[in-house]
């Protein structure tokens, strides 16, 4: 292996060592994104469609980009490997990484699942693989021995990336929030831009501190007028040239000034990127070349399990995020695990031959992305124009200066920045935003990555940062799960019923509250549920009504919760409902498994059912056995019902069953006295219902009016467009339904059914027309009456619409 560079990295001992370092760095961490639309997204959008030609021109050129991106970082990941076994090595690592660039860079961007995800050896992997190199020399072993170890390691990391995708382990990446992932993208850039500035300033130091030195060395205003012209002309170009690639316009920008400074001018030289031989990247594979001493492996087991373990996750991550976030900037969706299995069967292949385990790049992918890739053939051909370059183009590869590869890094990396996260700041900053609360979190996440990040590295940024936002999401969920309360002296359940029995419910209805659940009842909201309660039994609650219409899931603590709140209730001589709760949901249609086969009735479809996710683990906890089975309720209403009965059982006469006392206490009859309410009695015309008969139906026309004598009816109305009813109130003796149609003469406004055995008396419209024409007195007394009922049921509906919406 040859690569002119090393001569000069050997020479000037850390001259240029630091050089590569820096594009190395630099390059790694470039995981970019979004500031616009890519130009391929950007024509999609446009409608724009392109012939093959044009298709082949911008993938060309991107695959151009892509190669000039690859080498330098190339070189560098093969020399920091085998950096622990000395310069001798620096050629062997050169051609193992360049050879991983190349190879597993074709296959993957010919195979992989996501065409825009470039792959290839990454400086953490490298770095793994350099301490597993100098612990095993540590120990004792030789060259050739540390590097079999290494290179199994390697083998086992494929191995397990490739049984990490067959168990569908990537998909964990989907849970990385947002913010995360912008600040992972924004530190990357960061980091980019932190580790190529010295290298675009003339530095001849890693350490970005020596760029404010005065040394003479350190800051060469010739390398800052190569890599700002070659910044510069980058972004000009993004913006004016759609036909080259703007990086590669940069590229030639930054290297004319230098030839012209070097030629005309007696300037400074640069370092380039200098000559690589190809002959030498291909090679006898590792494993046979080398005499594996398996001996040598048993001791160092630990070693190769551990490099394998951390080889194989950081790979994984690292394509794993990298996939996704390429998949938000093109719009696609891509089956990480497939990704997985690939780049595990790669990694393997490497091990065996010798190569540098590979895997996903932000940094190329966004590279061949903003230089115009169109399809997968920019991402295989980058790789393959670098075997090309290195025996065509090598010479001009070579002749590169390092200062404008910087200055290209560096504007790829500005690029990069995830813009929505700094509008977001600046907008905090300045107080234009009018709900700070709204975003205040997701930007201190996204800073707080940036900063483990730049502090750490972006492994642990994008652990610390996933942690922090399960913190935060937790503490969110954590406030009160009870949305609402509401007493039954304020709402009623919807039943008509007479005077004296509201006026009762009024009264005492105060024992009954309504607590309205709302979220997750979870560990996290479980002790605020458990002291509103508390507050609430203190105020003289009798009977307690817990709501979960609202209620998303429940855990096992939000189970032991309700345990103790129905133990609590008992002690105290209260009684505890639950409501909303069913064990079984209806499926809507399209979400049902199998598709209804055609004979099946549209009753039977409705009919079919799921398990709910909270009953099965009400049920699995205990709590539908403690409370009883008989204190669960499919609706609010229903509960609040059943409770004012047992509250009237405790506090209101008994039901009274003589005709004329329900006339008395009726309201429609108000202020009539006994004659009149015989003429009445006997105007109209008594009818008996069986449990079940249906009065009448939605929008029959019909003018019928009835006064329910004893008995219960519902009124159900119909829901639009789903096929089913909803019963919207119930009617008790002494009330009168059916008056609606008989005022306007329209249809019926509802259904009425009997829910049990009833009685009732009905005039029609004739009736009401001859009881006008003989008894005028009547007509008035019950118009008035009807005029008052109608409006007492205006300002009932008119409280229970103000208390809850409190
Ligand atoms: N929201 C409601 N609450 C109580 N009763 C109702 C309600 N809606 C309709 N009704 C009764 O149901 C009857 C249906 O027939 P009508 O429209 O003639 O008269 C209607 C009312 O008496």
């Amino acid at each position: 292996m040859v690569v002119k560079y090393c001569h000069v990295l050997h020479e000037s001992k850390i001259r240029t060592t630091g050089n590569l370092y820096r594009i190395a760095f630099s390059c790694i961490q470039r995981t970019p994104d979004r500031g616009g639309y890519p130009p391929m997204r950007h024509l999609m959008i446009k409608g724009i469609r392109q012939t093959r030609l044009e298709t082949a021109r911008f993938d060309i050129g991107a695959a151009c980009v892509g190669m000039l991106a690859t080498l330098p970082q190339a070189v560098a990941y093969g020399l920091i490997a085998f950096y622990p076994l000395g310069p001798q090595w620096a050629s062997f690592g050169i051609s193992a990484s360049i050879g991983s660039a190349i190879l597993f860079g074709i296959i993957s961007g010919m195979f992989g699942v996501n065409p825009f995800l470039v792959s290839g050896p990454r400086a953490v992997t490298a770095l793994v693989l350099a301490s597993a190199i100098q612990i095993a020399i540590t120990r004792g072993s030789s060259a050739g021995d540390a590097i079999v170890i290494a290179f199994v390691a390697v083998l086992a990391a494929g191995i397990f990336q490739f049984v990490a995708g067959l168990l569908r382990l990537g998909n964990a990446a989907s849970y990385i929030p947002a913010p995360v992932l912008s600040g992972f993208v924004n530190a990357s850039a960061l980091l980019v831009l932190i580790n190529t500035l010295p290298t675009a300033l003339g530095s001849l130091t890693p350490d970005i501190t020596a760029i404010f030195e005065p040394d003479e060395n350190s800051i060469l205003f010739f390398a800052i007028a190569i890599s700002l012209t070659t910044i510069s002309f980058q972004f000009i170009a993004a913006r004016t040239i759609r036909f080259v690639p703007a990086a590669i316009v940069g590229l030639v920008a930054g290297t004319a000034i230098y030839y012209i400074g070097v030629s005309i001018f007696p300037l400074a030289n640069a370092p380039l990127i200098g000559a690589i031989e190809f002959s030498e990247i291909w090679r006898m594979p590792i494993l046979i070349k080398t005499t594996p001493v398996w001996n040598e492996l048993s001791p160092n087991i630990d070693i190769v399990i551990t490099s394998a373990l951390t080889i194989g996750l950081l790979s994984s991550f690292d394509t794993v995020i990298s996939s996704r976030a390429i998949d938000a900037r093109t719009a696609r969706h891509s089956d990480v695990n497939a990704e997985l299995r690939l780049h595990g069967l790669l990694n393997i292949l490497m091990g065996f031959i010798g190569f540098l385990p590979g895997s996903g790049t932000m940094s190329r992918s966004v590279a061949i992305l903003d230089a115009g890739a169109r399809s997968r053939t920019a991402n295989w051909a980058s790789s393959l124009t670098l075997a090309l370059s290195l025996l065509i183009f090598a010479p001009l590869v070579a002749a590169l200066p390092i200062w404008a590869t910087a200055g290209m890094v560096i504007a790829i990396a500005i690029q990069a920045i995830d813009q929505p996260t700094f509008i977001k700041l600046s907008k905090l900053v300045t107080g234009k935003f009018p709900y700070p609360r709204v975003i205040v979190g997701d930007v201190l996440i996204s800073l707080f990555v940036v900063a483990i990040a730049l502090l750490f590295n972006l492994a642990s940024a994008v652990c610390v940062g996933v942690l922090v936002s399960v913190i935060l999401f937790v503490l969110g969920m954590s406030k009160n799960p009870v949305r609402r309360t509401y007493l039954g002296s304020r709402i009623h359940a919807h039943r008509q019923r007479k005077v004296a029995i509201v006026e009762c419910l009024e009264k005492e209805g105060h024992r009954i509250a309504v607590l309205e659940l709302q979220g997750a009842l979870f560990f996290g909201s479980c002790s605020r549920l458990r002291s509103t309660v508390s507050r609430c039994l203190e105020t003289g609650i009798d009977y307690l009504i817990l709501d979960f219409r609202h209620v998303t899931s429940i855990d096992s603590t939000g189970s032991e919760a309700l345990r103790a709140i129905h133990q609590q209730c008992l002690d105290g001589g209260k009684h505890l409902f639950l409501s909303s709760i069913q064990p079984e949901r209806r499926l809507s249609p399209n979400k049902q498994r199998s598709e209804p086969s055609s004979s099946s009735s549209p009753d039977q479809r409705d009919h079919r059912l799921k398990p709910r996710w909270i009953w099965l683990n009400l049920d699995a906890n205990g709590v539908i056995k403690a409370v009883g089975k008989e204190n669960f309720f499919a609706e609010t209403d229903a509960a609040l019902a059943h409770c004012e009965e047992l509250l009237l059982r405790r506090f209101c006469d008994k039901p009274d069953r003589g005709i004329h006392r329900v006339f008395a206490k009726s309201l429609l009859l108000n202020g009539m006295t006994r004659d009149q309410i015989t003429t009445l009695g006997h105007k109209a015309q008594r009818q008996r219902f069986k449990k079940g008969d249906l009065v009448f139906q939605q929008d029959d026309t019909c003018n019928r009016a009835y006064f329910l004598i004893y008995g219960r009816m519902d009124v159900v109305i119909n829901v639009p467009g789903t096929g089913r009813q909803k019963r919207i109130n119930t009617i008790t003796e002494g009330t009168l339904f059916g008056e609606v149609a008989l005022l306007d003469g329209a249809p019926r406004s509802a259904t009425i059914v009997a829910t049990t055995d009833a009685l009732c008396l009905s005039l029609d419209g004739t009736d009401f027309a001859a009881l006008r024409q003989d008894h005028q007195d009547i007509v008035t007394r019950l118009l008035l009456n009807l005029n008052r009922i109608l409006a007492s049921r205006l300002r009932q509906a008119n409280m229970m619409i103000s208390e809850l919406e409190q």
